[in-house]
Parts: C-alpha cells; sequence; structure tokens
C-alpha cells in the first residue's frame, strides 16, 4: 500500500544510530562532490580534459584553456587510447612533427591503428581533444606527450580540414554507456600552433630544441593517476547501490518455510543469502574507507609534487593503480552477484541491477586494464623488495615488508575462533600473506637470467602477490578507520563487525594462499569460518539499517526492488505496465505473420 513502510519491522531492529552512519558513510566527501561521483555514474562524463590540462600546462596555457574548459566554451576530450594501443601508451603511434618553419606542429595518425578509439565525448560532442602523439623533431622521437587540438568549428560544430571523426558504436548491452559518444579520430596532418603542446613538464623552443622535463617524466601519466583514485571513491558507490538493492529485496522477498498457515522465510535469513550479500555489503564499506585514505594520500601527493618532493610518487602510482583494480573488480562482480541475489526480478530492468552492471563493469578496463594495473603494483612490490638488500626502509604500504624476515617466520596463535576478531591477529596473517607470496616471487625472479623474461613467466603469481598486497591495505585503513573517533550508539560496534566480516570473507575466499604460504593450520582457517557464520548472525538485525545509511533515494537507486518503503509487488506489476509493449492485447505483427498459422488446416494430423 502507498505509504506505509514495509521494511518498518526490519528498520526497527537497528542496533545503531543511523544518523551518524549516514555521517560516517558520506566521510569528508560535500554534498556536491558525492552528487558529482554519482553523476558521473549515472552520466558518465569523462572528466579528464579538465585534470589533465592542470596537470600538464603551463600557468600561460592553464589561463588561456581552463577557463574556456570550465564554462563550457570549449568542450574537451582526453585522447589518448588508440585502436592499436590502449593500456601501453609508449606504444600509441599518433605523431607530432614540429615545423620550425611555421612554428607549428604537424599531427598525423600514420596508420590504421593508430586511429583514436575510445575517448569519451570524442564521437560527436567535443570541440578539442588533449591528443596524446609521439612528439618528432628533425626524425628524432621523444616519445608520446600532450597536445590541444581543435576538432570543431566553434561555430557551426562542422569538424575542422583533415580531422575525420566519428562514434565506435554501440556498447555492451543497452546501458547507459551508450549515452556517451565514445569516438574515433583520424588526424590528415592537421597543424597546430607550437604552443598547444603542453608545456609544463617538457618544452620545445622556437628554435625546435626539446627540453626535456625536469620532474619524472611519470608526472606526465598524472591524469590517470589523479583519475584512478576516483575510480576507487566511484566503486564504493556503484557496489553500495547494488548492495542496497539486494538487501531490501531480500529482507522484503519471502520464499518457502511457512509452516501451519505462518508467512514464508524471508531470504534474508537464509544462510547462504548472508553468505553472498553480508560480505558485499562490508565491502562496500571497506572500498569507501580506502578510498578516503587514498584521497587523503593523493592530496598529499599533490603538496609534495608542487615542493618537487617526488618521494612518494611511486607509491601513490602503484595505491591507484592496485586499489583501482581490486574495487573495481570487486565492484562488478558484486553488482552481478547482487542481481542473482534478487532471482529472476533482479534480471529485469526495473530491478536498476542490469543497468548498473552494464554502466560499471568497463570500469575495470578503463583507465587501465585491472591486470595490467596489478603488474604495475608488482614492479613496485619486486623493487621494494631488490632495494631491501641495500639496506632501504620501506615505509607505507610496504613497511611491512621491511619485516619480511619475521613475517617468514610467522604462524597465527589463533586458538579460538573469536580470536579472528582481534584486529592485530587479522593484519599479521594479511601481512605475512602477501610478504610470503611477494618474497617466494622475488626469489624465484633471481633465478631468471633475464629479469623482465622472469616477470613475464612469473606474471600470474605476480598478479596474485599484487592482490595479497592490495587486499592488506584495505583491510589495514578498515582498521585505522575504526581507531579514529566514531560518536554514536553501537555505529563503531556494527563497523567493527563489518570489518571482521571483510577480512575474513577475503581470508576464507583466499584460503589457499594462507595455507600454501603457511601463514595459518586448516584449523585455523576453519575457526575463521565459524566466526563468519557468527558475524552474519550479528549483521542481520542491522541489514537493512546499514544500507540506509548509504542515504540513497528511490530516484537514485531507479530500482523497483529497493525502494525504501519495501512497497516492492505492486510498484514491479505497474512498472512493467509501462512497457509499450502493453499499449495494445494483440501484439504487432500477430494478424500478419501468426494468425495465417494457427489458421492453417492439419495435414494428416501434421501440422
Ligand atoms: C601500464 C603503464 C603504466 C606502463 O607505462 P610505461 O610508461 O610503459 O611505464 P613502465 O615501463 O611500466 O614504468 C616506468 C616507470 O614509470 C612508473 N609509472 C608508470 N605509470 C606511472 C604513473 N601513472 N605515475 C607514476 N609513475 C608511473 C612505473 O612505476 C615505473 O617506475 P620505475 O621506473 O620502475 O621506478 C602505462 O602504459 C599506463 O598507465 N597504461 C594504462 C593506460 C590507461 O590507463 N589509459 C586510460 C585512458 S583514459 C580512460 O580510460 C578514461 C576512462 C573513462 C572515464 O574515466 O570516464
Ligand atoms: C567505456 C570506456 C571508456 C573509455 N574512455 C576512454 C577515454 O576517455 N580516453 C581514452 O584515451 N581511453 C578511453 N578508454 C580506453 C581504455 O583506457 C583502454 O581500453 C584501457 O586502457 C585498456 O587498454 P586496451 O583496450 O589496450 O586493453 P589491452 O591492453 O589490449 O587488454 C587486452 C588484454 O591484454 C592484457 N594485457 C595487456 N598488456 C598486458 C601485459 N603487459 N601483461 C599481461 N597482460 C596484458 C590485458 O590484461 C587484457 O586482458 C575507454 C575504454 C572504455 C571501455
Amino acid at each position: 500500500m502507498e505509504g506505509v513502510d514495509h521494511l518498518a519491522h526490519e528498520r526497527n531492529k537497528a542496533q545503531f544510530d543511523v544518523a551518524v552512519m549516514k555521517a560516517v558513510w558520506a566521510g569528508s566527501r560535500d554534498a556536491y562532490e558525492l552528487f558529482h561521483r554519482f553523476s558521473r555514474l549515472v552520466a558518465n562524463d569523462p572528466e579528464m580534459f579538465i585534470p589533465a590540462i592542470k596537470a600538464q600546462a603551463t600557468e600561460e596555457q592553464q589561463k588561456q584553456w581552463l577557463p574556456l574548459a570550465n564554462k563550457m566554451k570549449i568542450i574537451g576530450s582526453y585522447t589518448q587510447t588508440e585502436l592499436g594501443h590502449g593500456s601501453n601508451v609508449r606504444g600509441l603511434e599518433t605523431t607530432a612533427t614540429f615545423d620550425p618553419k611555421t612554428d607549428e606542429f604537424v599531427l598525423n595518425s600514420p596508420t590504421l591503428t593508430a586511429t583514436k578509439w575510445w575517448p569519451g565525448g570524442l564521437g560527436k560532442i567535443a570541440t578539442h581533444a588533449l591528443a596524446h602523439a609521439r612528439l618528432i623533431i628533425d626524425d628524432k622521437d621523444y616519445g608520446v606527450h600532450g597536445f590541444l587540438v581543435q576538432l570543431r568549428s566553434l561555430d557551426d560544430h562542422l569538424t575542422l580540414p583533415g580531422i575525420t571523426i566519428g562514434d565506435i558504436g554501440m556498447k555492451y548491452g543497452s546501458g547507459a554507456y551508450n549515452t556517451m559518444d565514445n569516438g574515433s579520430l583520424i588526424f590528415d596532418h592537421v597543424r597546430i600552433p607550437r604552443n598547444q603542446m603542453l608545456m609544463r613538464l617538457s618544452q620545445v623552443t622556437r628554435e625546435g630544441k626539446y627540453v626535456p622535463s625536469n620532474v619524472p617524466r611519470q608526472l606526465s601519466y598524472g591524469t590517470m593517476v589523479y583519475v584512478r583514485q576516483k575510480i576507487v571513491f566511484d566503486a564504493s558507490i556503484a557496489l553500495s547501490r547494488a548492495v542496497c538493492i539486494s538487501t531490501r529485496y531480500s529482507a522484503v522477498r519471502r520464499q518457502f518455510g511457512s509452516h501451519n498457515g505462518s508467512p514464508e522465510t524471508q531470504v534474508i535469513d537464509y544462510k547462504t543469502q548472508q553468505a553472498r550479500l553480508f560480505p558485499l555489503l562490508a565491502s562496500a564499506y571497506a572500498i569507501r574507507f580506502v578510498s578516503e585514505w587514498l584521497n587523503s594520500f593523493y592530496k598529499d601527493l599533490l603538496q609534495r609534487l608542487e615542493a618537487k618532493d617526488f618521494s612518494t610518487l611511486p607509491e601513490a602510482h602503484a595505491c591507484t593503480a592496485g586499489l583501482k583494480s581490486i574495487t573495481t573488480s570487486v565492484a562488478a562482480d558484486g553488482i552481478e552477484e547482487c542481481r542473482k541475489l534478487c532471482g529472476g526480478h533482479g534480471y529485469l530492468t526495473s530491478s536498476g541491477l542490469p543497468e548498473l552492471s552494464a554502466v560499471y563493469i568497463p570500469a575495470c578496463t578503463y583507465e587501465g586494464d585491472n591486470v595490467v594495473m596489478l603488474l604495475q603494483v608488482a614492479r613496485y612490490l619486486m623493487k621494494t623488495i631488490s632495494q631491501l638488500k641495500s639496506g632501504n626502509k620501506p615505509v607505507g604500504t610496504t613497511a611491512y615488508l621491511g619485516r619480511a624476515e619475521q613475517l617468514m617466520q610467522y604462524h597465527s596463535d589463533v586458538l579460538r575462533a573469536e580470536d579472528w576478531l582481534k584486529p592485530n591477529v587479522v593484519v599479521e596473517a594479511f601481512e605475512a600473506r602477501a610478504a610470503r607470496m611477494s618474497m617466494a616471487c622475488a626469489q624465484n625472479l633471481s633465478k631468471f637470467n633475464n629479469p623482465e623474461d622472469g616477470f613475464q613467466e612469473l606474471s600470474a603469481d605476480l598478479v596474485e602477490a599484487a592482490t595479497a598486497h592490495c587486499q592488506l591495505i584495505i583491510v589495514s585503513k578498515f582498521i585505522e578507520k575504526l581507531q579514529q573517533d566514531i560518536p554514536g550508539k553501537g555505529v563503531k560496534e556494527q563497523l567493527g563487525v563489518l570489518r571482521s566480516i571483510y577480512a575474513l570473507f577475503l581470508l576464507h575466499k583466499h584460503i589457499g594462499d594462507f595455507l600454501s604460504t603457511d601463514c595459518i593450520t586448516p584449523k585455523q582457517g576453519y575457526l575463521a569460518n565459524e566466526q563468519l557464520r557468527s558475524l552474519y548472525s550479528q549483521v542481520r538485525p542491522n541489514a537493512i539499517a546499514l544500507v540506509d545509511a548509504f542515504n540513497y533515494t528511490d530516484h537514485f537507486l531507479s530500482s523497483v526492488l529497493g525502494r525504501y518503503d519495501g512497497n516492492v509487488y505492486p510498484k514491479l506489476y505497474e512498472e512493467a505496465w509501462k512497457d509499450p509493449l502493453n499499449d495494445t492485447s494483440i501484439p504487432d505483427g500477430f494478424h500478419e505473420y501468426v494468425q495465417p498459422m494457427l489458421k492453417q488446416p492439419l495435414h494428416h494430423g501434421r501440422l
């Protein structure tokens, strides 16, 4: 019935202050940024053009271009990926050749695979591209740099001479990513003034002299670091949306279990449903908290870079690349699991889940393919380990590797299931697992004469070691979050339950790592799983309140299954009748194609 809260009985069970939990979930982000991040997920605005100008343009160039971009006087596309190269940025083929006679760069797509392909906004709407191209001076190739190129007239929006632009066509399903005009672009000797090469990091003088960057060349990749840390926050939004929908629906849906006319069982009470759903609920909170830490780490990096302190740049790259990879994979897989948790109705568009999945899953690819990103983390870990011998003491997220020798001797001293509730017990197990996996890789790598051959041969193991490292970061940041002062009745306790669920679910899922590295015994693994079941029972009465704390409107969720009031069935039915198919009783084509078959006489008893 309209206006009735069908989930009131669930909300009344909450054992914590929901208003405080809402504030903890929102964290340090103001309402605008939360809305902007939400809208990015729905509107998919490619928000890289402006950050890239800020990162790679001189002050003078910023003064010229940022006001135009901020006021939408020009619409920019971050145009890096090509048909033939996306992951391998150093393999990009587009060229920008300096012409000293005219003080211009000539942009050209020398091959079909040099065609720019995928950039958001490029297909129909962008007027300018921040094009990544190989800088060529006097036939010498100086590698990939950024160039601002006007693509379309600001009067009639027609493409300019030498520019061939198109949309790359429909993408996965009917998802909202089809509202994004990911485009293709071919340059045919397009000329731009020299001052449209972004010259904050390296320059080309009027005489055609290349002035290399006096800062790490990787700063030219800075926009990707910026967006990757944002994508971790987006993962917490996407996953929490799906978890909110499937948790509320799991409390509404009843199936089996009726005795003597009693109501059937709420599917949220089935242990299998809890074992699938509650780790995702815990993961949403875990990803949110690690995104907060990563955002502050990134802001600290920016301050350091301003002071020409590049000391945390490698770690920032490893953390943004690795956490982008891990959290988008968890969110993408989690959204699909949430669809399955809703049974048949989860497959309806009106559930909001198919659309969310179709829009979200490319996050595992864009801004760095997730495996390629974990390989970057692996390189960083192997480099860190190789420097241990020279006395280099790792800090920050690799500090545990400085205690590798000690961790190699570690054996968990868990005796009872509840021992796994102690944060230090969990962290030690995760540190030992990660350290042993990385040390094992480093040891195997040392057997290869050519380290790169070894890296390729061992890349699958290295990805697993990188995964263990990133999961340790997320577990650690969840624990650190709860060491903060968090007010409100029962809030910290509930977050503690979620923290333990997140860690012990990972331990259970990756039990092979923990056993094969001899960090824990099978019995200790069994006790961890025992503890998980008990934790699920502690979440159960709070589940609806924990997803209410995400504070999502029904409009934002756009899901009949995830409605705040739980009034699912009438709304499912109502929504179905909005389908144009239901405008008529007899479907189009019936009279032409079906009725003749029905009217066909039987021949010898056969149709
Ligand atoms: C995979 C790499 C990192 C490889 O780069 P490379 O130059 O070949 O470097 P390497 O030899 O592996 O490493 C050399 C060195 O560079 C470091 N490094 C690499 N990347 C970064 C970084 N971002 N910040 C800081 N440092 C970085 C590496 O750690 C290496 O360091 P080292 O020399 O070992 O100390 C790079 O090609 C890359 O980032 N590929 C992914 C491309 C990508 O992410 N494209 C995104 C396009 S935009 C997009 O998708 C938009 C999404 C849509 C939306 O957001 O809406
Ligand atoms: C929805 C969407 C939006 C996008 N928006 C933009 C945009 O706005 N601007 C832009 O410039 N680009 C954009 N892209 C492109 C995107 O950045 C690239 O697709 C992404 O970086 C992956 O690169 P790739 O396509 O070359 O994948 P590939 O690298 O070709 O990946 C193919 C397979 O090869 C594997 N692989 C590749 N290299 C290695 C290696 N060294 N070791 C082991 N395995 C490897 C990968 O893991 C993967 O399994 C977008 C892409 C999508 C899907």
